[in-house]
C-alpha cells in the first residue's frame, strides 16, 4: 500500500513537473524567438564570437595548468598559427628553454612540448598513452591501410617482420647496387661544378632518393623511374607540411603530392612482382624487396612454420602491400637523410683536418686501393669516418621533434596530466646538446666518439633515431650508408664549400638544413694520395 501511495505520488509530481517544464519550454522558446527578432544581426555575431573566444581562452587555461606557455592566447582561437607557417629554429630553442614542459594552442589543437631528455624518453616509451601522429593529409597520401598507422600489438607484429630487412647482414646484400649509385653521383658532382659552384640542397635530395630507391628496388627500378621519382619527391614533402588543408583539392599541393605518391607506389608494385619472379626462380636477394620476398618464400616452404620467430611473415604480402610499406621507407628516410647529407658534406668541407683524416683511413683500410668494393667488413673498419657521421647526427640532428597524439589522459609528470586528444611532442635536440653528456656540445668533435668515451656511455641521450616501439627502422642503414658514401667521396673529390653568413644558420623544412642551401664545388682528384 505504502508502495502504491509512493508510486502514485511519484506519478503525480512527475506529471506536475512535466507540465511546468512544458510551460517553461514554451515560454523560453517564445522569449528566445522575440529576443532573436529584436537583436540586430551584428550583435548576435559579436555575442557568438565572444562566447567562442571565451570558451577557447578558458579551455586553454584549464589545459595549460602549471606548465610554461603564454599566459593567454594572444591571437584568439588561431594562436601562433601564422608563426607555425614559417617555423624558426630559434623560436623552438626559446620554447625548449622555457620549461621542461611547455605548451601552445593552435586552433582547437592543444600541444605540449617536452624538452628534457627524461621526459622525451618517457613519452617515446609510453605506447599505452601516446602514438606517433602525422598531419591529417598523410593518411590520404600514404593510404589508410598503411602499416605506419597501426598501433599496439598490430604494429609490433608487423614491425617484427620488417626488422630483418635492415639488419647488418641484410644491408650487406644491398651494398653493390648502392655503390653503383654512389659512384654515379660522385662523378656527377664533379661534372656539374666543373666551372662554378652550385647549390647542393636539391642535388643531395636527389642522391638520397636515388640511393634509397636502388636499395629498396635494386635493378627492378629503371634509371628513368629513379630520375622521375627523385625529381618529383619534393612535391610529397610539400604536401605533408605541418599546416595544410586536409581535403585534397585538384591542383593544390596535396593533390600533386598524392599524384606522385600514387605514381611511385605503382612503380614499386611492378618492382615487387619482379622481385617475386626473381626469388621464385632461385635468384639471390640483392635489394630490400628481394629480401622480403625471400623470407615469405622460406615461410611458405618451411615445414615447421612455428619455428620462424616472425610469425607475421608466414602470410603472403601482395604487391600492393609491399609497395605501400616500401613507400613508407622512402617517406621516412628522404627528408632526414637529405638533412644529414647536407650537413655532413658542409661540415667535412669546412674542416680540412677532418677530410684528411677520413682520406687517410679510407686508403689505409683498403691497403692503398681506392677501388676496393664496399663490403660490410670494410665499413666496420671505417672507425674515424663513422665517428664523423655519428657526430654530425648529434651536432645537427635531422629530426628535432616527433609529434604524438595522446590516446588517454596522460600523467606525464607528478604535477601535470596531458588531456586526451592533445598533441605531445618529445624533442631530441636538447638531449643531444646536453653539456653533461657531451662536453662543449655546440662544437663538432668526432673524437668524442672514441670507444669507451663518455659520449658512448650517455646512451640515454642518443635520441637521434627516437627510442621505444617506433624507434627508427633505418638506423643501421643510415650509419653504414653515410660512412661508405662520405668515405668514397673524400677519396675521389676535393670539396670546396662557399661559406656564407647563412651557412651555420638552421632552416626548418620538415627536418633541418643550412639556410643558404649549401653552395659547393667539387673537383676530381687522385684517389691514391692523401694530400
Ligand atoms: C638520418 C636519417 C634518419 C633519421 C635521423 C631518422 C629518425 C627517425 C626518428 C626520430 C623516428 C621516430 C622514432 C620514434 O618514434 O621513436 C624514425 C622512425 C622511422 N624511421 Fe627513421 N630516420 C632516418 C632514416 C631512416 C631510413 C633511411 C629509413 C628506412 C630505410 C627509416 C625508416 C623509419 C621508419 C619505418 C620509422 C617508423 C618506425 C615505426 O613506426 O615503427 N628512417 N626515424
Amino acid at each position: 500500500m505504502e508502495f502504491l501511495t509512493n508510486h502514485s505520488s511519484t506519478v503525480n509530481s512527475t506529471t506536475v513537473i512535466g507540465a511546468i517544464k512544458a510551460l517553461d519550454y514554451v515560454s523560453l522558446k517564445s522569449a528566445v524567438h522575440s529576443l532573436w527578432q529584436q537583436t540586430p544581426w551584428w550583435q548576435i555575431v559579436a555575442i557568438t564570437l565572444a562566447i567562442v573566444v571565451a570558451y577557447d581562452q578558458i579551455a586553454y587555461q584549464i589545459y595549460k595548468g602549471s606548465i610554461a606557455g603564454p599566459r593567454f592566447k594572444v591571437w584568439p582561437v588561431i594562436g601562433p598559427f601564422l608563426e607555425s607557417l614559417d617555423p624558426k629554429f630559434e623560436e623552438y630553442q626559446s620554447k625548449w628553454a622555457s620549461g621542461p614542459l611547455s605548451c601552445v594552442s593552435i586552433f582547437h589543437k592543444f600541444v605540449v612540448i617536452a624538452s628534457t631528455r627524461d621526459l622525451a624518453r618517457k613519452i617515446f616509451q609510453s605506447p599505452k598513452y601516446v602514438k606517433p601522429c602525422v598531419v591529417d593529409v598523410a593518411v590520404k597520401i600514404l593510404r589508410p591501410s598503411n602499416w605506419v598507422f597501426m598501433d599496439g600489438k598490430e604494429h609490433s607484429e608487423y614491425r617484427k617482420g620488417l626488422n630483418g630487412l635492415f639488419t647488418k647482414s641484410s644491408l650487406e646484400l644491398y651494398l653493390p647496387d648502392q655503390e653503383k649509385i654512389m659512384d654515379k653521383y660522385i662523378n656527377l658532382f664533379a661534372d656539374m661544378t666543373k666551372d662554378e659552384p652550385s647549390v647542393f640542397f636539391p642535388v643531395f635530395r636527389e642522391v638520397m632518393c636515388a640511393i634509397s630507391l636502388k636499395t629498396f628496388c635494386g635493378d627492378y627500378i629503371t634509371n628513368a623511374q629513379i630520375k622521375e621519382i627523385a625529381d618529383n619527391y619534393y612535391l610529397i614533402t610539400a604536401a605533408l607540411e605541418l599546416v595544410n588543408f586536409p581535403i585534397i583539392i585538384p591542383y593544390t599541393k596535396t593533390w600533386y603530392g598524392k599524384k606522385i605518391a600514387d605514381m611511385t607506389m605503382k612503380v614499386f608494385e611492378g618492382c615487387a612482382q619482379m622481385a617475386k619472379d626473381h626469388i621464385d626462380a632461385g635468384g639471390k636477394p640483392k635489394c630490400v624487396m628481394d629480401a622480403w620476398v625471400k623470407v615469405m618464400k622460406e615461410a611458405r616452404d618451411s615445414k615447421d612454420k612455428q619455428s620462424l620467430d616472425a610469425k607475421i611473415l608466414i602470410r603472403e604480402f601482395s604487391n600492393k602491400e609491399i609497395s605501400e610499406a616500401v613507400f613508407t621507407f622512402l617517406f621516412a628516410s628522404q627528408d632526414a637523410s637529405s638533412s644529414l647529407c647536407c650537413w655532413l658534406f658542409q661540415i667535412v668541407a669546412d674542416r680540412p683536418d677532418v677530410l684528411k683524416k677520413i682520406r687517410e683511413e679510407q686508403l689505409r683500410i683498403r691497403n692503398g686501393n681506392p677501388y676496393e668494393p664496399l663490403t660490410g667488413k670494410l665499413i666496420d673498419e671505417m672507425k674515424y669516418t663513422n665517428m664523423v657521421v655519428r657526430e654530425t647526427l648529434r651536432y645537427r640532428p635531422p629530426v628535432l621533434m616527433v609529434p604524438h597524439v595522446v590516446k588517454e589522459a596522460y600523467p606525464v609528470s607528478e604535477n601535470y596530466t596531458i588531456p586526451k586528444g592533445a598533441m605531445v611532442v618529445p624533442t631530441l635536440y636538447p638531449a643531444l646538446h646536453d653539456p653533461e653528456a657531451y662536453e662543449n656540445p655546440d662544437e663538432f668533435v668526432p673524437e668524442r666518439w672514441e670507444e669507451g668515451s663518455p659520449a658512448w656511455a650517455a646512451t640515454k641521450n642518443w635520441l637521434v633515431f627516437g627510442t621505444g616501439v617506433h624507434r627508427c627502422l633505418g638506423q643501421t642503414y643510415v650509419l653504414m650508408t653515410f660512412t661508405a658514401f662520405i668515405g668514397k667521396a673524400a677519396m675521389f673529390l676535393d670539396f670546396d664549400h662557399k661559406v656564407t653568413e647563412l651557412s651555420e644558420q638552421i632552416k626548418v623544412f620538415a627536418t633541418i638544413f643550412p639556410k643558404d642551401d649549401v653552395i659547393m664545388q667539387f673537383r676530381r682528384r687522385d684517389p691514391t694520395v692523401v694530400e
